[in-house]
């Protein structure tokens, strides 16, 4: 690194900089102003329209936060140099004021090191403060020289409210994630704060940018393991000029009932697995019943018997067509019964040319949708819906029965069976489970469309039946699937990716690992390492790119409540967030006694309301969160409430940026336990 602030060197190059910060904005805004008057003149109305909508679509793009400078970082080789940004700036006569930082020319910007420096003499970083361009950080890469600090900087930069982008300091191993082609699908399997969720999000920036026409048509989805976490990370892409993506929950992806009720573990378990899917489909394809009698079908004036042999070949035709395996090919239900209709009139329609009629297409179709042959369907091939029909197995042991034989025993189809049968659809005591079966059967029923690119977060914490939901939401695209099976804390987290990976319908995804841990400590780091030989011991740990000793603090504590207050009452005053993590049934306790104290804490729920400066977190929400400082309470209460509580509390000590706090009355749990005293 270059000596970073000596006056007499560091102020012309301030200078120059800020010339050229100065410059590149009012390139921006005169790029935004012609984006601005471009006449939406298309040749007819709807040309018009969709030159109405790629212009405000530039706008968006263009429109700059105040908060953020055109550049963060510059590129030197031996005669040229480039300055890079989130996007793109020119001057009035084209040149490049700034380069995206996704263009191919960037690339190096992201992978140059001492010992391979890919043609750069130098790599420069900036700071800013309040949009203000304060400092710089030079590597003369060329002259073998690296640096860091500028990384450590901003890791440790205090939070004070969502996630923020990495995009200046994205690290090499990162980039080739964010950098992968887009029909590769990859799984990262990575260590807590390895910047898995931040990777994730720059590539689907990446590949919006670089295969802009194709994701334009079919969309990119995001989709993480609640509304917190999504409000925490939802501003990333709109800063990386990306504010088309998709964001959800499996849960909101699957919301086809109204979620009232909560399945005991073994339930949720069995609803989860995916021999529920072929309970599902086999359920539906029994609604199909053979035909019983001939049809009179009604077509221009006259009738025609279609006789019930023909019939049976029309269902078994349709049928047949309806069991290819690939949602992309399948004949779903509800068209399975429109071709169904078409068939028994076009059999019509062949008797009377027979007889030298003539019937146009439009009364065939019409015979189609005639009362007769509508009749005909209702008794073979039933409208259905998901909601219905999984009320009517949930209700009808022996209908159940029917679709689970040979593949769920009594006891299962047991704990499916609601005791008291509710009064309507609406008012059944379906649960978060529920809702994704009855997405499978929506999804038999009718296509779900697909889109080009799917990031899946927290992916570890998936049951196979919402990894098949994520699956079908897919189409031909590829996926990115991110998490960490030492983080698996639901009952069905599998001991391998292979069987996620399957249920998501991409086996052969490549797994890569990500170990470099940027966001704990090393202190802090160490101590959550020794729960992984419980928890995942065939993962290896992570290694922390920063130390700091003074980072990692274990009280016990005879007055948990009233050590709370002091702590955070402490933390509270250096900038940055604070987050105080407990079990979940502790929180409302934790909070009054804050709230007691006059500390403006509030506890974060699963609702999608932003997340507070200071905030109470229960610990089954503390997946994918950061806050500067974690005060960490009665880790043996996080560990007892939930079967896998040791790998939740290995979450729950993985939150902190600067300085973890543990406090504790109870002995800590025993990988914990000979902790030196502080
Ligand atoms: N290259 C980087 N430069 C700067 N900060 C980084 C970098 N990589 C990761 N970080 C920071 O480290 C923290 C952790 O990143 P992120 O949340 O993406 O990790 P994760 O692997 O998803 O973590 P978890 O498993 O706990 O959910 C974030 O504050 C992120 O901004």
């Amino acid at each position: 690194m270059s000596p970073p602030a000596e006056p007499d060197t560091a102020e012309p190059v301030l200078t120059a900089e800020r010339a050229h910060l100065a410059r590149a904005a009012e390139c921006l805004a005169q790029m935004r102003t012609a984006a601005s008057a471009a006449v939406d003149a298309g040749v007819d109305a709807w040309a018009s329209e969709r030159l109405g909508a790629a212009r405000a679509e530039r706008l968006r793009a263009l429109a700059a936060d105040p908060g953020v400078p055109p550049f963060f970082g510059r590129i030197d080789r031996s005669r040229e140099s480039f300055h890079i940004g989130r996007r793109h700036v020119r001057d009035a006569v084209g040149d490049p004021v700034v380069i995206d930082w996704r263009a191919p020319m960037s690339r190096p910007f992201y992978q140059a090191t001492a010992a391979d420096p890919q043609g750069l003499v130098r790599r420069r970083r900036f700071g800013f403060a309040d949009g203000q361009l304060t400092g710089y950080e030079d590597e003369l890469l060329g002259a073998g020289q690296e640096g860091g600090e500028f990384l450590r900087q901003e890791i440790e930069r205090p939070r004070s409210g969502p996630m923020r982008d990495i995009v200046a300091t994205v690290q090499p191993d990162q980039d080739d994630i964010v950098r992968a082609p887009l029909t590769d699908s990859i799984c990262v399997q990575g260590a807590p704060g390895t910047g898995k969720t931040a990777v994730g999000l720059h590539r689907a920036a990446y590949l919006l940018y670089t295969h802009g026409g194709q994701l334009a048509r079919t969309g990119v989805l995001v989709v993480g393991p609640n509304r917190a976490f999504l409000r925490y990370i939802e501003q990333v892409l709109p800063t990386l000029g990306e504010v088309d993506v998709e964001q959800t929950t499996v849960a909101d992806l699957t919301a086809r009932v109204p979620v009232r009720a909560e399945d005991g573990p073994e339930a949720a378990v069995l609803k989860g697995d995916a021999r529920m899917a072929e309970v599902l489909r086999r359920a539906l394809w029994g609604e199909i019943r053979k035909p019983a009698d001939s049809v009179q079908v009604p077509l221009a004036g006259r009738r025609y018997r279609v006789p019930v042999e023909r019939l049976k070949r029309y269902v078994d035709d349709v049928r047949r067509r309806a069991r290819a395996d690939d949602d992309q090919q399948m004949l779903h239900y509800v068209a399975g019964r429109e071709r169904l209709m078409l068939l028994v009139a076009e059999d019509a329609r062949r008797q009377s040319e027979e007889a030298a009629g003539t019937p146009t297409d439009a009364e065939t179709h019409r015979a189609a949708r005639s009362a007769e042959v509508r009749a005909f369907c209702d008794e073979v091939w039933p409208v259905r819906d998901a909601a219905g029909l999984l009320g009517d197995l949930w209700r009808d042991p022996v209908r159940l029965a029917r679709a689970a034989r040979g593949i769920l025993d009594d006891g299962e189809m047991a704990l499916l069976h609601w005791p008291v049968p509710p009064r309507s659809v609406r008012s059944a005591p379906w649960t978060a489970a529920d809702a994704v079966l009855a997405d499978e059967l929506a999804g038999l029923l009718e296509r779900t469309p697909g889109y080009g690119h799917v990031v899946v977060d927290e992916a570890q914490d998936l049951s196979p039946m919402q990894c098949r939901a994520v699956a079908r939401r897919l189409a031909a695209g590829s996926l990115t699937v991110l998490g960490d099976l030492a983080q698996a804390t639901s009952p069905w987290s599998p001991a391998d990716w292979r069987d996620t990976l399957a249920a998501l319908g991409r086996p052969d995804t490549v797994i890569r690992p990500l170990t470099r841990g940027y966001r704990v400590p090393g202190e802090v780091l160490d101590l959550a390492n020794r729960l992984l030989p419980l928890i995942a011991p065939d993962l290896s740990p992570a290694t922390a790119v920063r130390a700091d000793p003074g980072s990692l603090r274990v009280r016990r504590v005879t007055d948990p409540d009233g050590a709370v207050v002091q702590v955070v009452a402490e933390l509270s005053e250096a900038p940055g967030s604070v987050g105080i993590i407990c079990a979940d049934a502790a929180v409302d306790d934790v909070a009054t006694a804050l709230a007691g104290a006059g500390l403006p804490a509030a506890v974060l729920a699963d609702d999608g309301a932003e997340v507070t400066r200071i905030a109470v977190v229960p610990a089954g929400l503390a997946h994918g969160l950061e806050f500067d400082a974690v005060v960490v309470v009665e880790p043996a209460a996080i560990v007892a409430a939930e079967p896998r509580g040791l790998h939740r509390l290995y979450v729950v000590l993985t939150r902190a940026v600067s300085t973890l706090v543990v406090l504790h009355r109870e002995d800590l749990p025993a990988p914990l336990a000979d902790l030196p005293a502080p």
